[in-house]
């Protein structure tokens, strides 16, 4: 039902006018604000006076960048009360919008779409109307009202069909309707009820959200990043929000829709840059993947710890300048089982074994001094002059050597008898095994980043480097100290700005990290609330590194089981979750396609029925009006024509080939990368498309596709459900079966 009627119009413009106009207020208001707390920034104070100063700074300017990101769609809708309704004042009308807004008389003017009164906006329908008598949508252009569509939820005056419309069916569809930008949207003009339920389910335990695909998993998982940020404020603020997503071009894809929705406590990730330090960056085979994401690592990581705290047949000899000290076989036994029963990890149960050896090292070295029994202070100075021996230090290193994650994994993967140690058949070990690093060379992958986490947990993170970065960290702020003083002297700013505060400008930039920052560099931070997007990819050892950032289990996981691509990823929610989070765990579903034209999914379900003839394809809401096709052809030569051919003005197109088929098509960007979201044409693999969409998709060799791997026909189903418009397949040989839904074009 449309109201455009020009007297609407004008009305609604009015309003949105004066919300504009607030809006500039409030710009011009908080600027001034961080202008003024800013000009103090400089003129010293106490150490108290000047972090004050930095938190309102900060609190100014995230405000300031809030009221900037909501230029856009600013206002996108009414509820009209039925009477009685609103306890407050007479408020007959509520706006919704991007934030909340309020006048210098604290009377309402915008409410944020995220809160509780704004909730009938997105659930109301006319058999369960919430109160609300009419629910208006405003589509604006900059700041103007362009046209208006109403849901009239007044159950008397609709018929039955009336009744069962979407919520904004109007609204919905003009955005879908939409070119793609390469980027994705935010949706909070048009959530839809069944989704806007996950948006705001409760915080607390695992909340799995299974859907197929254009259900708006990615685009749902958001939105409730936002909300529980907006909720519970206080909470999530200090420890921040963890998003994981499969890879980074998918991280571009959604990384403007957070900002836009006003959040920016929020971590974006993927498993392979969860570890600090680390950039995972080499290929794996995917059977050495597969094989490194099993639970079964998790003792094959911990064999690899006892392998080095094995102990020596033969008695240990070390020289000294004077004599020889020994440790027999049955002394470091003793002392290993100690250091054992601590339960410390290996690092810090060190300290344990060290002690325990120096102690019956001290005692011989005072029987070969003639000394016999020493009082306590001689026998701590003998035992510290003996721990700085350097044979000591390298006898007692060799026995227990201090190991970081790093260490203990390349020393596994370079050695087939530590693999063997640690249980690992010879094929087994054969899989894994690795020529050890060369400078500047990327030796880490994906499915090795769990396992440095696992590594990390059982080693414990007290290592000697840590120490020595330490120590190197208060050299190093010396000489910054040092410097300040120097530039402080040359630019003649001495007496504005003391050398301590500027060396910790400069330095300990931690003072000005954000809580995702600081996030970002501590692998053991607790996260407040952990999303993870395509879930299903994450091997089990992935998810156990997952769970260590999360001990509270208030987490978002959403996914489809049926488009599991990697081998080490679920096939089941249950096996995924039980074993760390059995018992708070609960499941909702997304099963409306908004992405996937009616047309197009017909061809993708017949396709799911391969991957499990028990899953059903969600149900898409719009028609293309064309036809998938299916054409043969003589050689990948014939692609470039046809790509010109199917591209859409102003719109993206996909090519999805085969892993390793080489295509070279002329002005197309190929391979994942931010380039790939912005280009007209674009080249990617299944794995480098997966949670992307594109006005049109070209599949190039399904029947490639589906032969290549054992998860094949779950990658045909996702290449198939990647268009928003035009779908398209080109064969060399014949075509699979599957298939036959596909109209066949000759030409
Ligand atoms: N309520 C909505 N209003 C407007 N657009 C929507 C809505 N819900 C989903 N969409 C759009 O539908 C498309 C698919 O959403 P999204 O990528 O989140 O789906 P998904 O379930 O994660 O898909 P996949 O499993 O294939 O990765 C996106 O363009 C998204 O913006």
């Amino acid at each position: 039902m449309s109201h455009s009627t020009a007297g609407e119009l004008a009305r609604e413009q009015q309003y949105v006018a004066t919300l504009y106009e607030r809006l500039d207020v409030l710009r011009v208001r908080t600027r001034g604000q961080l202008d003024g707390v800013l000009a103090q920034g400089a003129a010293g104070g106490t150490h108290q006076n000047r972090s004050e100063r930095d938190s309102f700074a900060d609190m100014y300017a995230s405000r300031l960048a809030r009221l900037w990101a909501v230029e856009h769609g600013l206002c996108f809708g009414r509820l009209d009360l039925a009477e009685g309704v609103s306890e407050e004042l007479d408020e007959t009308r509520l706006y919704i919008g991007r934030l909340g807004l309020s006048d210098d008389e604290q009377r309402r003017l915008l409410i944020d779409w995220r809160a509780p009164v704004a909730q009938p906006f997105y659930r109301a329908t006319p058999a369960a109307p919430m109160g609300i008598t009419r629910r208006r949508h405003l589509h604006t252009k900059g700041r103007t009202v362009v046209t208006i569509d109403d849901d009239l939820l007044d159950l008397d005056g609709l018929s039955d069909a009336d009744k069962a419309t979407l919520n904004g069916e109007a609204a919905l569809l003009a955005a879908l309707g939409e070119t793609r930008t390469g980027r994705m949207r935010d949706i909070v003009a048009t959530i839809q009820g069944e989704q806007d339920k996950i948006i705001r389910s409760d915080l607390n335990g695992v909340l799995v959200v299974q859907g197929g695909p254009g259900t708006g998993k990615t685009v749902v998982a958001l939105h409730r990043a936002a909300y529980l940020l907006y909720t519970y404020r206080e909470r999530l603020e200090r420890r921040g929000v963890l998003i994981l997503g499969p890879n980074l071009t998918f991280l571009r894809y959604i990384e403007q829709v957070l900002p836009s929705l006003g959040e920016t406590d929020v971590l974006l990730s993927t498993v392979a840059e969860l570890y600090p330090g680390v950039t995972a960056r080499r290929a794996e085979r995917p059977a050495a993947a597969a094989f490194k994401g099993a639970a079964r690592m998790t003792e094959v990581v911990a064999r690899a710890v006892q392998e080095r705290q094995r102990m020596p047949r033969q008695t240990v000899e070390i020289r000294l300048d004077k004599f020889t000290l020994r440790l027999d076989r049955q002394t470091c036994d003793v002392a290993r089982s100690r250091a054992a029963k601590s339960r410390r990890p290996h690092n810090t149960a060190r300290g344990v074994f060290v002690r325990q050896l120096l102690n019956a090292l001290t005692k011989q070295a005072a029987r070969h001094l003639g000394r016999g029994m020493l009082n306590d202070e001689d026998f701590a100075d003998l035992r510290e002059e003996l721990r700085t021996e350097e044979p000591v230090r390298a006898a007692l290193n060799k026995l227990w050597p201090y190991l970081t994650p790093q260490q203990l994994l390349i020393g596994l993967f370079t050695s087939r008898e530590r693999m063997a140690y640690a249980g690992l058949t010879s094929a087994e070990a054969g899989l894994l095994l690795r020529e050890p690093p060369r400078a500047g060379e990327g030796w880490w992958s994906e499915a090795d980043v769990p396992l440095l986490d696992e590594a990390a947990e059982l080693l414990g993170d007290i290592d000697e480097s840590v120490l020595r970065a330490a120590r190197r960290a208060e050299e190093e702020r010396e000489q910054q100290l040092a410097y300040a003083r120097e530039v402080l002297e040359l630019t003649g700013m001495a007496d504005i700005m003391d050398a301590e505060r500027f060396a910790e400008r400069q330095q300990a930039e931690e003072t000005y990290l954000t809580t995702a920052e600081r996030a970002a560099k501590d692998r053991t931070w607790a996260f407040g609330h952990v999303i993870v997007d395509e879930a299903q990819e994450l091997s089990a050892m992935a998810w156990r590194m997952v769970m260590r950032r999360c001990p509270t289990r208030s987490m978002t996981v959403v996914g489809d089981i049926a488009q599991t691509g990697s081998t080490a990823g679920a096939l089941n929610w249950a096996n995924v979750l039980d074993p760390d989070a059995g018992g708070r765990w609960r499941e909702a579903g997304l099963t409306v396609n908004y992405r996937t034209p009616v047309e197009l999914m017909a061809v993708a379900a017949d396709v799911l029925t391969l991957v499990d003839p028990g899953l059903k394809a969600p149900e898409s809401v719009r028609e293309s009006g064309e036809r998938p096709w299916a054409r043969r052809i003589a050689g990948l030569g014939e692609i470039a024509r046809i790509v010109a051919e199917e591209q859409v003005p102003g719109g993206k197109l996909v090519v999805i080939v085969p892993d390793g088929l080489e295509l070279d098509l002329p002005g197309a960007v190929v391979g994942a990368g931010p380039a790939a979201l912005e280009a007209p044409v674009a080249v990617l693999t299944v794995a480098e498309a997966k949670g992307l969409e594109f006005d049109v998709v070209i599949v190039v060799e399904p029947g490639r596709i589906l032969a290549e791997s054992p998860r094949g026909p779950s990658d045909l189903y996702v290449a198939l459900t990647r268009a928003t418009r035009r779908l398209g397949v080109l064969h060399t040989g014949g075509l699979p079966s599957v298939l036959t839904a596909l109209d066949r074009r000759t030409q």
